[in-house]
C-alpha cells in the first residue's frame, strides 16, 4: 500500500487533525485521500475434510491503484471471494503473505493502515426493510458523522449521495420494497456518507440484469473516478460492463491467469496463442479459457501474465473539490471528528425502538398474545388464589407460569442475533460503532419492552386466579416473573450466539424441560435425591418458583379461606405448603440475587460469544 498525496484537505491539515480522527467529506463525490493496495504472495488453504489441505489460493500477487475500478474474475470456485476476504482482513486464519506491505497477520493487528478506511459491501448485504432509504441514509451519517455535523450538513451530504447514485426518487420507499439494483446502489450510498479512499464489493452484480448492471458498474467507475480505490468480484460481464473496468484480475484455480486492462485482454490471449473469435464477448472468452473449456492453458497464461505489465495508463483522477471551489458552486466541504461512541449508542438505541415500534410481529402481536394468554391462565387457575383446597393447583399455576415465561422469552431470543447478524458484521467491519455499544445499546431498549410483556401476562393471570390482593406480594411476585423472562432471554442470546438456529431452538427447548423436572415441582425439593441436589441449585427455574412461592405463601400469610363442602383442608395454612415441597426454609432475597447473579454472568458470556462470533470468518 502506499499514500500517493497527502491530498485529504486543506480544511484538514489547517485543523491539524490526524487521518484517524478527522475525514473531510464532501457535498459531492470528491478527490480524497489516494490508496493503492498493493499484495503479494497470498497464499491460502483450508482443511478439506480428510485432513488433507486444499490451497484456495497459490501465490497470488497484485495490485489495485487508486482512481482505478478493477474486477477480480474468474470461473465459480477461483478464489475471487477468498482473496477479496483475505485482502480485507476479514479471512486470517490459514493466510500467509503480505498484504500493504505488511504480512497477513501483522495487516490483522492493525498495521496495514488502509483497513480501517476502506468499507467492505458484502454479496448478501441486508438492508433493514423496516426503514425508507432517507432514513436509513440519515441513520448512517448520523453513525459517521456524528454530533460534530448540523443536522441540516448532514441532509445535504444524504441528498447528494442519494442524487449522485440515482436513488433521489426511492427517498421515501421502504428498503424491502427496493428492486435488486436499488438495494445495491443503496449498500454503496450507506458506506460513501464518510466518504472512504476504498470500496471492496463482493458481487455487486448479482442477480441484477444487464441494465442494472451497466448502472451500479458506472457508479462505481464514477466513485473510483473520484479517486477512491474501488475493487469488486464479478461474475461474467457483458461485453459493454467488461469495457467499464480499468483493471481486471483473473484467477483460476487459485492462480493468477492474467492481469491488466479490460481492453488489453484480447491482446494478451492473442499472445498467449488463444485469439479471441470476432464479435465475441472477451469476457466471455476469457472465463471459457480459465475454466479450461479450451484446454488446460492456465500455466501457459500464467507465465504470459507476468512476462509484460499489461496494466493500462492510469486515469486522470478527477479533483472535484478542486472543481467546486473553481465553479464557486453550493457544495460545501464538512469537516468531520468521529463520533464519540456514546453519540453511536443513542443512534443505535433509536434505531432499536424505531424497529421495536415498527415490526407490529415483535411488538403488537406479543404483547395481544401476551393478554389473552394472561387471562387464560388466569380463568384455567381460577379461584386458586384464595381457595384452601386449591393450594396444589396454585403451585401448579406458579409452574407454569415459569414454564410460559422461559418458552415465550428464550425461543425469540435464540433468533435475534442471528438474524442481524450479516447486518452487524457489515457494520463492524466498516466501523459505524463498537460492539459493546451495539450490545448495550440492544439490552437497554430490550429489558423495559420484555418487562412490559412480562406484566401484561402476570397481571392478568395474577388478578384473574384471585391471589392474593396485596401490592407488596404483587410486587415480589412481578419481580420474580421479570426475572425469569430476563434469565430467559439471556440463555436464548446465549444459545444464539454459540449453535445455529436450529440446534439452538432445540437446546433452549430440552433446557427447559430439564430445569422444569428440577424445579422442585415434579418432584419436591424435600423429596430430591441428596445427591441430585446440586442439579437444582444451579436451576433457574427453582428459584422462580421458589421466589413466587415465598411471595405468595411465606412471610406470615393468613390462613386461606377453604369452602364449607371440604371436610378436610390440608392446604388451609400457606407453610404447610411451603413444608410439604421444602421451601419452609427458602429465601426470597437468595432467590433474587441467585436470578439477578445467574442474568449478569449470561450477558457477558452472550457479549463474548457474539463478538467470537461476529469476528469469525465469513465461512
Ligand atoms: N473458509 C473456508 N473453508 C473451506 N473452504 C473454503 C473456505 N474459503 C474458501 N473455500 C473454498 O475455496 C474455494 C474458492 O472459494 P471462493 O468463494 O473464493 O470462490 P469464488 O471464486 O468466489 O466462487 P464463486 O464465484 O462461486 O462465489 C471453494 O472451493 C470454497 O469451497
Amino acid at each position: 500500500m502506499a499514500l500517493l498525496g497527502e491530498c485529504c484537505s486543506v480544511a484538514l491539515a489547517e485543523a491539524g487533525g490526524s487521518h484517524s480522527s478527522h475525514r473531510a467529506v464532501y457535498l459531492q463525490v470528491p478527490k480524497t485521500k489516494t490508496i493503492d493496495i498493493e499484495f503479494s504472495d497470498v497464499k491460502f488453504s483450508v482443511a478439506d475434510g480428510r485432513k488433507r489441505c486444499k490451497d484456495v489460493l497459490r501465490g497470488v500477487s497484485g495490485r489495485f491503484l487508486s482512481g482505478e475500478l478493477t474486477a477480480i474474475m474468474g470461473p465459480s470456485g477461483a478464489g475471487k471471494s477468498s482473496l477479496l476476504n483475505v485482502i480485507t482482513g476479514v479471512q486470517v486464519s490459514g493466510v500467509t503473505g503480505s498484504v500493504g506491505g505488511v504480512s497477513v497477520a501483522a495487516a490483522h493487528r492493525g498495521a496495514s493502515g488502509f483497513r480501517k478506511e476502506s468499507c467492505y459491501i458484502m454479496q448478501d448485504d441486508t438492508l433493514d426493510p423496516l426503514f425508507t432509504v432517507h432514513e436509513i441514509m440519515t441513520m448512517a451519517a448520523d453513525f459517521k458523522l456524528g454530533s460534530s455535523v448540523s443536522t441540516k450538513a448532514k441532509q445535504l451530504v444524504v441528498e447528494d449521495i442519494l442524487e449522485t447514485l440515482g436513488l433521489s426518487a426511492t427517498r421515501e420507499t421502504r428498503c424491502c420494497r427496493l428492486s435488486g439494483g436499488q438495494r445495491k446502489r443503496l449498500s454503496i450510498a450507506l458506506e460513501l456518507v464518510d466518504n472512504p479512499p476504498v470500496l471492496f464489493l463482493d458481487e455487486p452484480t448479482t442477480g441484477l440484469d444487464s441494465s442494472a448492471s451497466l448502472q451500479v458498474v458506472s457508479t462505481l467507475k464514477a466513485l473510483a473516478r473520484g479517486g477512491r480505490t474501488v475493487v469488486c468480484t464479478i461474475h461474467q460481464p457483458s461485453a459493454t460492463v467488461f469495457e467499464l473496468f480499468d483493471h481486471v484480475h483473473v484467477i483460476a484455480r487459485g492462480r493468477t491467469v492474467y492481469q491488466g486492462s479490460a481492453l488489453n485482454v484480447v491482446p494478451f490471449l492473442q499472445t498467449a496463442g488463444l485469439p479471441c473469435p470476432k464479435y465475441h464477448n472477451p469476457a466471455d472468452f476469457l472465463m471459457d479459457v480459465a475454466t479450461g473449456e479450451l484446454g488446460d492453458h492456465n500455466d501457459e497464461l500464467e507465465r504470459h501474465c507476468g512476462h509484460k505489465d499489461w496494466r493500462g495508463e492510469r486515469p486522470l483522477v478527477k479533483d472535484q473539490s478542486q472543481e467546486m471551489t473553481d465553479k464557486g458552486t453550493r457544495k460545501a466541504m464538512v469537516l468531520v471528528r468521529k463520533p464519540s461512541e456514546f453519540d453511536r449508542f443513542w443512534v443505535l438505541l433509536h434505531r432499536s425502538m424505531i424497529q421495536l415500534y415498527r415490526d407490529w410481529t415483535v411488538t403488537h402481536l406479543k404483547l395481544a398474545l401476551h393478554f389473552v394468554v394472561g387471562i387464560i391462565f388466569g380463568l384455567y387457575f381460577a379461584d386458586a388464589g384464595w381457595d384452601g383446597s386449591k393450594t396444589i393447583s396454585n403451585f401448579g399455576f406458579f409452574m407454569c407460569t415459569c414454564v410460559y415465561l422461559c418458552y415465550t422469552s428464550m425461543m425469540p431470543a435464540v433468533l435475534r442475533f442471528p438474524q442481524e447478524m450479516s447486518t452487524l458484521k457489515k457494520e463492524q467491519y466498516n466501523n459505524w460503532y463498537q460492539l459493546r455499544t451495539y450490545y448495550i445499546a440492544f439490552i437497554v431498549a430490550n429489558i423495559p419492552v420484555q418487562m412490559v410483556f412480562c406484566t401484561v401476562f402476570t397481571s392478568m393471570a395474577y388478578f384473574i386466579s384471585s391471589q392474593v390482593a396485596d401490592w407488596s406480594r404483587f410486587v415480589m411476585f412481578l419481580s420474580v416473573c421479570q426475572l425469569l423472562s430476563i434469565m430467559a432471554e439471556s440463555i436464548g442470546l446465549l444459545l444464539g450466539t454459540t449453535c445455529n438456529p436450529v440446534n439452538g431452538t432445540f437446546l433452549g427447548a430440552i433446557l427447559t424441560a430439564v430445569c422444569l423436572l428440577f424445579a422442585g415441582f415434579l418432584v419436591f425439593l424435600s423429596h430430591m435425591p441428596s445427591y441430585l441436589a446440586w442439579a437444582a441449585d444451579l436451576n433457574w427455574m427453582r428459584y422462580a418458583l421458589e421466589g413466587l412461592s415465598l411471595a405468595i405463601y411465606g412471610y406470615g400469610r393468613e390462613p386461606l379461606e377453604c369452602p364449607r363442602t371440604e371436610i378436610y383442608c390440608h392446604f388451609r395454612v400457606p407453610a404447610t405448603l411451603l413444608s410439604e415441597v421444602g421451601m419452609r426454609d427458602g429465601r426470597y432475597w437468595v432467590d433474587v440475587s441467585a436470578l439477578s447473579a445467574m442474568i449478569v454472568v449470561l450477558r457477558l458470556a452472550s457479549f463474548v460469544t457474539l463478538r467470537r462470533k461476529v469476528s469469525c470468518n465469513t465461512r
